[in-house]
């Protein structure tokens, strides 16, 4: 069978066992104590039909497939590759076809992990011809590379990731190298400064948990089930479009196309990026290709939607406020505006002398980074929770007796929330965010442990392997928060030397990190208070990937008010 027909192949096969969700309203009633996947979905579909624009949570679930197909190489690609790497001193990974099966749902870093127990911590996966990614399982080589990214010698850039995510984030900071990303890094950093994180709590990440939490308040009476990880990806798209533009989406409340849209674009870039015939390297040919259609169409309306933002912000702000912003940073202060406290009005208060195309993709860097990041974070922080009861026992004892008669905690009551932080900690280690990290060598180096890497070199540092290695980590399977001592600082890259690194490291480390623990902490903190949150029983919880870690079919859960719970237990069983 040829390499084209294998392809179609399995990309039939991939996506007939997809379930259709689409027009689906995952986070509105789903189905009333569906108890298998088949019943959820038939439910789903049935609502889907009748309840389009209505009912108490609104939204569409994701089509996990992006805008289309991938592929990646064959075995005869990786015979190719050992003859004419044979000289070098670093394995070749031996992809077989069948894990290409792995690769069929996007789950690349599932098979990133077999070649690692099988080639070692550094290996090479081939990817055409002549081309090949340097797959890095270990700290002190991720480190290296993480250090020299972009730094003052600059031995790694973004390379491909910046190549393959350009039709997205155009001159945006998230992909720009060299002098240019230093300046709107420098430019856009302050505006995350510590009084306007202070002000999202109190004013947007409470607020918008809480209107959640009314959404789900409404499913536990009706006794449905919910997709909570439509209703996270929800939940932080308001937020990020408050926080960067102070534009509510209202996403929790209607069905907003733009989420589909960031899935569908960044699910492109991780495309691009395995894809053996590169077609998107040529423009010319994108509208005869219906992914690239769709992709482009994504990216279109992604666009539009930052650009008006930015047009009726400019309308807004006058020369008083701007000489304020002057003022205010020549006297070393952090100016925010009360009324709209958004990193948007901060650039353009502080009179970012920047065109209106950067400035539009810079603030669309930050949309899409932060959005889907933190609402996988919430997912599967929320998935490990409600699998692992001890550790659901202790978040809610740690949430009910700081929050006392609270709904939303403050900024010295989020500090106390220790516990439910090492939640998000620990799951951000079993699920990273985006699973790997893309460099490619500007200089031949080498790395510790004596690799060679030649100039020109894509390199995947893959963070989920180093999070799941059981050379770094004791029993790395197991959801463990305990492992990060409350008593100790959080972890970082700086702390635990590279061995977790969910936020990257070195230069280009996420500059939303603080901002995005933030909003996971305030959001679980609101929902653990009111809700007792269990599995669906029935479901397959699969994984795919869109950048971020998602679930192929969703994650549907059946929601009690914890009071109500309470009330129904024997009064010796509330006193234990
Ligand atoms: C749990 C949530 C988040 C995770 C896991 C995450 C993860 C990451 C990672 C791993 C990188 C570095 C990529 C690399 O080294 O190639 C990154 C970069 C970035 N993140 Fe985040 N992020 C999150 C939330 C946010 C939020 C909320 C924002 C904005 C408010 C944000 C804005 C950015 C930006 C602008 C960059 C590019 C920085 C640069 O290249 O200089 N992120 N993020």
């Amino acid at each position: 069978m040829s390499l084209l027909q294998q392809r179609s192949l399995s990309n039939t096969r991939s996506t007939g066992s997809r379930p259709v969700l689409q027009g689906a309203s995952p986070c509105r009633v789903v189905s009333s104590r569906a108890s298998t996947r088949t019943q959820i979905k038939r439910s789903i579909a049935a609502r889907a039909s009748d309840d389009e624009d209505s009912g108490p949570v609104g939204g569409k679930n994701i089509d996990a497939a992006g805008a289309g197909a991938s592929s990646i190489s064959p075995a005869w690609l990786t015979q190719l590759s050992l003859l004419w790497s044979g000289k070098g001193n670093i394995p070749v990974a031996d992809a077989k076809p069948e894990d290409i099966q792995d690769l069929l749902g996007g789950a690349l870093f599932k098979a990133l992990y077999k070649w690692f127990t099988e080639s070692g911590p550094v290996y090479l996966l081939p990817t055409g011809p002549v081309s090949s990614f340097l797959v890095i399982s270990d700290p002190a080589a991720a480190k290296h590379v993480l250090r020299g990214t972009d730094s003052s010698t600059t031995v790694y850039d973004k390379g491909l990731v910046a190549e393959v995510s350009q039709f997205l984030f155009g001159e945006g900071f998230a992909v720009a190298g060299g002098e240019q990303w230093r300046a709107r890094r420098r430019a856009v950093s302050p505006s995350l400064h510590r009084a306007y994180l202070e002000e999202m709590l109190s004013r947007v990440f409470g607020p918008s948990s809480l209107h959640l939490a009314d959404k789900l308040a409404a499913a536990a009476a009706s006794g449905t089930s919910v997709n909570m990880e439509a209703c996270f990806s929800q939940l932080t798209l308001d937020i990020i479009g408050k926080a960067v533009f102070n534009y509510d989406f209202d996403a929790l409340n209607r069905d907003s196309p733009l989420i589909q849209a960031v899935y569908t674009s960044l699910k492109e870039t991780e495309q691009r990026a395995t894809d053996l015939l590169p077609l998107w390297k040529f423009p010319i040919l994108a509208p005869l290709i219906p992914r690239q259609r769709k992709a482009l169409a994504a990216v279109e309306l992604i666009r539009e939607t930052t650009t008006t933002l930015i047009r009726k912000c400019k309308e807004m702000v006058d020369e008083e406020e701007m000489a304020a912003a002057a003022a205010a940073s020549a006297a070393g202060e952090e100016y925010m505006n009360q009324g709209d406290p958004s990193v948007l009005r901060f650039l353009i208060a502080a009179r970012e002398e920047v065109d209106s195309t950067q400035l539009r993709d810079d603030l669309l860097s930050m949309l899409v980074a932060g959005h889907e990041t933190t609402g996988s974070a919430l997912t599967w922080t929320l998935y490990l929770l409600a699998q692992n009861p001890e550790q659901m026992r202790k978040a809610q004892e740690e949430v009910d007796r700081v929050l006392g008669s609270g709904t939303m905690p403050t900024m010295q009551q989020y500090a106390e929330l220790k516990y439910t932080l090492r939640c998000v900690n620990e799951s951000m280690r079993l699920y990273p965010h985006p699973p790997v990290l893309l460099r490619r060598a500007r200089q031949p180096d080498v790395l510790p442990g004596g690799y060679e890497v030649v100039k020109g070199q894509d390199v995947m540092i893959s963070v989920y392997n180093i999070h799941h290695s059981p050379q770094v980590w004791e029993d790395p399977e197991a959801f463990l928060p305990e492992r990060f001592p409350l008593d100790q600082p959080m972890p970082t890259e700086q702390n635990t030397d590279y061995r977790y690194i969910p936020f990257s490291g070195g230069p280009r480390k996420c500059v939303g990190d603080q901002f995005a623990l933030m909003e996971a902490v305030v959001a679980l903190a609101v929902l653990l208070k009111r809700f007792e949150f269990s599995l669906v029983p029935g479901q397959t919880i699969n994984m795919t990937t869109g950048a971020t870690i998602h679930t192929t079919d969703g994650l549907y859960m059946n929601v009690k008010e914890r009071q109500a719970v309470k009330q129904q237990q024997p009064a010796a069983a509330v006193v234990a």
